[in-house]
């Protein structure tokens, strides 16, 4: 049996999607309107002040295209919090005007195939818990996508001894890294949790650099055969005190 990695694992995560009812939102008057985007509004001011006191993270975005308009990203230090606020948000008037599209449960995660030996706590290490417990930036656009590393007769990820699964993943940094200063990236791991093994979510102030990393990354070993990928939602960052321009 290969040895599996071991993983360091951050906040609970959940990337929740939705279709807006234009139709219905537009049949509402101009005091209802206005009430449903200020009780939004407090909503997402309160995540706010949650990831300023550095007990969670949130991200709000415009989705480019059909498969969804919403995309709100939640990161919480239990899964009980994380499901708490689901609720919450499905509680709040404008849910009454959002048609569920996608949903993704996960956990933040760092794997150790590149770790170095150390007697330190993983868990104390600056640089690590800047990683598992994220200050998401208000960065201009967003991609987001669930992935697997394949399972396909000779090409089974799982299978692979551990030293060559490290070598491809120090490959895969290696151009990781080339974006650093242009992309941020927060890696997920959802075994158990969802149907893909990781949700990949990427921030930037230039939407062509998604589509850059990506590409380099098909040629790499490592998306190159063990990648399978989900749907790819992009978009377009939504500030709290702008609602007024999406949903009016
Ligand atoms: C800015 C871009 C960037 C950088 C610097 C980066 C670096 C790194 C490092 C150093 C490591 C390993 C240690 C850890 O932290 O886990 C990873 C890990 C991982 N990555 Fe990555 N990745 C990036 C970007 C990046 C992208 C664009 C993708 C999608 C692949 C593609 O083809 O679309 C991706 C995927 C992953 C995954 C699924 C994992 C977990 C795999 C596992 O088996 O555990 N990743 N990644």
């Amino acid at each position: 049996m290969s040895e599996a990695v071991s993983t360091l694992d951050g906040w609970w995560s959940l990337h929740l999607l939705y279709n807006v009812d234009w139709t219905a939102l537009r049949l509402l008057d101009e005091a209802e309107q206005d009430a449903l985007i200020s009780e939004l509004q407090a909503f997402l001011d309160k995540q706010q002040a949650v990831q300023d006191e550095k007990n969670g993270s949130y991200a709000f975005y415009n989705i480019t295209g059909q498969k969804a308009d919403l995309l709100l990203w939640l990161l919480r230090p239990t899964v009980d919090e994380l499901n708490a606020l689901e609720l919450e948000f499905n509680k709040l008037q404008i849910s009454e005007f959002l048609m569920p599209s996608y949903s993704y449960v996960s956990v933040v995660e760092m794997s150790s195939y590149l770790a170095k030996d150390s007697d330190e706590d993983p868990y104390e290490n600056p640089y690590v818990k800047s990683r598992l417990y994220p200050d998401l930036p208000k960065s201009q656009y967003i991609c987001f996508y669930p992935m697997d590393k394949k399972r396909d007769g000779d090409d089974n990820w799982y299978m692979l001894p551990m030293e060559e699964r490290q070598k491809l993943m120090r490959d895969h940094g290696m151009i990781g890294r080339s974006y650093a200063g242009k992309i941020k990236q927060y890696i997920t791991g959802s075994q158990g949790l969802d149907k893909y093994e990781w949700g990949v979510t990427l921030l930037s102030d230039d939407m062509l650099e998604f589509k850059k990393i990506i590409y380099e990354m098909r040629f790499d070993e490592t998306s190159a055969r063990y990648g399978v990928f989900g749907d790819f939602y992009v978009g377009v960052h939504i500030p709290n005190d702008q609602l007024d321009l999406l949903f009016k």
